[in-house]
């Protein structure tokens, strides 16, 4: 959506036949559209797009795109929802909705660049380092929020195998940048071809099985150092975790109604146990954010550090833990979670199955959509 709703780059071929009395004022209205220093937003790019083509072709005439082809969706549904207005009058207010957009003052030749593309080359996404017998697995993608892509949960996998048989006591995760995670990148799902979106379903549905799995029979203590605010399946994970230290500036989000989702991570079996029902559903079902002190209070965060002192303060703590005897650190944890383990590969299962189903649905395309023209930038 972005590249193709990018600006000045608004992909507004003229069909100059179309143009008749008002050819000038329409090709005016394009050179000014050009030129304008301000985001004018999404809705007002498809609007412009949509007048454009009904000023140029008339009525909307080609076959609705599928629900995942979110691009072509969005300026479809925005074309088509001008219905049978008439050129003249498309040209018009096309003309008239650029003109509300360029105060003189804007008038400059000067065009404002397109975004520069953050993405480091060669830049490692999870971070994996060890020593002090902690190994230290950070989600390293602060300019994306240290969102989480198929890539990484694979990593994240591979990590987490490799952990539970080196030498450290522990394993800690936390997060580089001013977020811990945003929990599942939103555009894993965005760029998926039509006729693939099934089997995309079905292969993230057995990604999140296998990395929800490889926390389950995590044998070492699972530590979270949650520096930042954490959102979705990082968050759902934390009941897996066996301490959760957390910055005051922290907060834990679980939106997942509002993405048309369903709790992932075992939550739907963690969080009831440790919370309570009640205040399991607030978050889980209502999306209700919390602050580091009230995820405290609910039992789901060990405790809270001032954000002053929280790095030298948790890592202190941490290195002097690592220091237990290995092996009583994971008989330990074996003989508290032991008995969980078969319930919750269950639980599980049955979760990333529904969530398969949510993925296919029309209120998570919807959301997704949101998401992304929401996100874009000119
Ligand atoms: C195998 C599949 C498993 C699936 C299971 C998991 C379920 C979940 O995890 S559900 C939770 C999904 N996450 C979200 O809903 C969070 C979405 N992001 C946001 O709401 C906001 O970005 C956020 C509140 C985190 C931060 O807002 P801001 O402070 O305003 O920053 P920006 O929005 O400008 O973000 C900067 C940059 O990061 C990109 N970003 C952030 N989060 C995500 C994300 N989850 N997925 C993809 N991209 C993300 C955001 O788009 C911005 O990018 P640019 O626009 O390119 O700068």
């Amino acid at each position: 959506l972005l590249q193709v709703l990018r600006f000045p780059v608004v992909q507004l071929h003229m069909s100059r036949t179309a143009m008749r009395a008002s050819e000038k004022d329409f090709e005016n209205a394009r050179n000014q559209l050009k030129l304008l220093m301000k985001d004018p937003g999404n809705e007002v790019k498809l609007k412009l797009y949509a007048l454009y083509k009904q000023a140029t072709e008339g009525p909307c005439n080609t076959p609705k795109p599928s629900m995942l082809d979110f691009i072509n969706k969005a300026k479809w549904d925005a074309w088509n929802a001008l219905g049978s207005l008439p050129k003249e009058t498309a040209r018009q207010n096309y003309v008239d909705l650029v003109s509300s957009l360029s105060p003189s003052s804007e008038s400059s030749s000067q065009v404002k660049p397109a975004a520069a593309n953050e993405k480091q080359p060669g830049s490692e996404n999870i971070i994996v380092t060890s020593q002090d017998g902690i190994t230290k697995i950070m989600f390293n993608r602060p300019t994306k929020k240290n969102a989480i892509t198929t890539s990484m949960y694979k990593e994240i996998i591979h990590a987490l195998k490799a952990a539970s048989t080196d030498n450290s006591a522990i394993t800690v995760f936390t997060g580089n940048g001013d977020y811990y995670s945003s929990g599942n990148d939103l555009t894993n799902f965005t760029d998926v071809p039509p006729n693939s979106i099934e089997e995309t379903a079905k292969n993230a549905s057995i990604l999140l099985r296998e990395f929800v799995d490889a926390f389950i029979d995590f044998p070492k203590p699972l530590v979270a150092v949650i520096n930042g605010p954490a959102v979705g399946i990082v968050v759902t994970l934390l009941g897996l975790f066996d301490v959760v230290y957390a910055s005051d500036k922290a907060t834990f989000h679980t939106p997942f109604s509002e993405l048309g989702q369903s709790p992932e991570g075992c939550a739907s079996y963690t969080f009831p146990k440790i919370m309570g029902p009640a205040k399991a559903a607030e978050m889980l079902i209502l999306g209700k954010k919390l602050t580091a002190g009230e995820a405290c209070a609910r039992g789901l965060v060990t405790e809270v550090f001032p954000e002053s002192t929280f790095q030298k303060e948790v890592w202190t703590r941490l290195k002097a833990y690592a220091k237990l005897p290995t092996n009583s650190l994971r008989i330990s944890k074996e003989l508290i979670r032991s008995n969980e383990k078969e319930k919750l590969h269950a639980v599980n299962a049955e979760e990333c199955t529904v969530l398969q189903g949510r993925w296919l649905s029309e209120e998570c395309m919807n959301a997704l959509m949101n998401f992304v023209s929401r996100k874009s930038k000119l």
